[in-house]
């Protein structure tokens, strides 16, 4: 560019549950100077607003009429991502198991998706530097000319040996199979389902520890700007 300051540079990081995506995105964001998106938090956000207000989850209708109320607000920090529903801190209520096992079915509502993308590509947008977008449907749908896609998988034993070690010793068994069960939903889903993109650069993260794949996508990324 003219003065001499890079392009933004855009970074979709897509997978399942379990398999690095915060975690990776947060810190090649913080490293690289970029924001940082969890589109997850957004899609979490809108549920528990739709559990709070008593909409009935199983109706689809129902959660198409109210999906343009809430205010939904991320804070793109990656030392310090926040977010909002209407002006209340939602970082906690929004990670509890009744949350984590009420999302798929609201962010499958096409009404839901269209309100959270917009939102998303408005985030994308105002970042100077660039961003590192996480999801299911960064790569595929929300912004497919992104410079970088990265799509993370791990086998189903090691995102729910991560995962319940998150939750404080939860089951493994019931972890993989709650989290088998979410990804079938959000594979299986009409609007944008969880896929790899066409131009995603694929990751096993199984046998890798997570230092190792921030490593390599900060080297993605760089080869990317130095136009390789
Ligand atoms: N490569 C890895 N090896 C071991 N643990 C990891 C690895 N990547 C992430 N983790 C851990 O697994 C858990 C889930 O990671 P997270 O980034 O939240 O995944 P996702 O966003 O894909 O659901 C976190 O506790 C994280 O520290
Ligand atoms: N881009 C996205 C991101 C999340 N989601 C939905 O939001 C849920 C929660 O996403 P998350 O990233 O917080 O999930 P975890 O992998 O952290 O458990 C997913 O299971 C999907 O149903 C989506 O539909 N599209």
């Amino acid at each position: 560019m003219e003065n001499g300051a890079a392009k933004p540079v855009i970074v979709a990081i897509d997978g399942p549950s379990g398999t690095g995506k915060s975690s990776t995105s947060k810190a090649v964001a913080a490293q690289l100077g970029l924001s940082y998106l969890d589109t997850g938090a957004q899609y979490r956000a809108i549920t528990w607003w739709m559990v709070t207000n008593g909409i009935d989850i199983d109706d689809p209708s129902a959660i198409a009429a109210v999906a343009g109320k809430p205010e939904i607000v991320s804070g793109t920090d990656p030392a310090h991502p926040t977010i909002t529903v209407d002006g209340t801190d939602v970082a906690a209520p929004i990670r509890t198991q009744e949350i984590t096992s009420q999302v798929s079915a609201v962010s499958a509502v096409p009404e839901v998706r269209a309100r959270i993308t917009e939102l998303q590509r408005s985030v994308a947008a105002a970042a100077e530097y660039g961003i590192v977008v996480e999801g299911r449907d960064i790569g595929t749908t929300v912004l497919p000319d992104a410079d970088l896609k990265i799509f993370l998988t791990a086998s189903p034993e090691a995102r729910a040996a991560r995962r319940s070690g998150e939750l404080k010793g939860a089951d493994v068994h019931a972890t993989r199979e709650a989290l088998i069960k979410r990804d079938a939903a959000d594979s299986s889903r009409k609007t944008s389902p969880l896929a790899k993109a066409d131009d995603a650069v694929e990751v096993d993260t199984t046998e890798l520890t997570l230092q190792q794949v921030i490593e390599c996508v900060v080297t993605l990324v760089e080869e990317k700007r130095a136009g390789k």
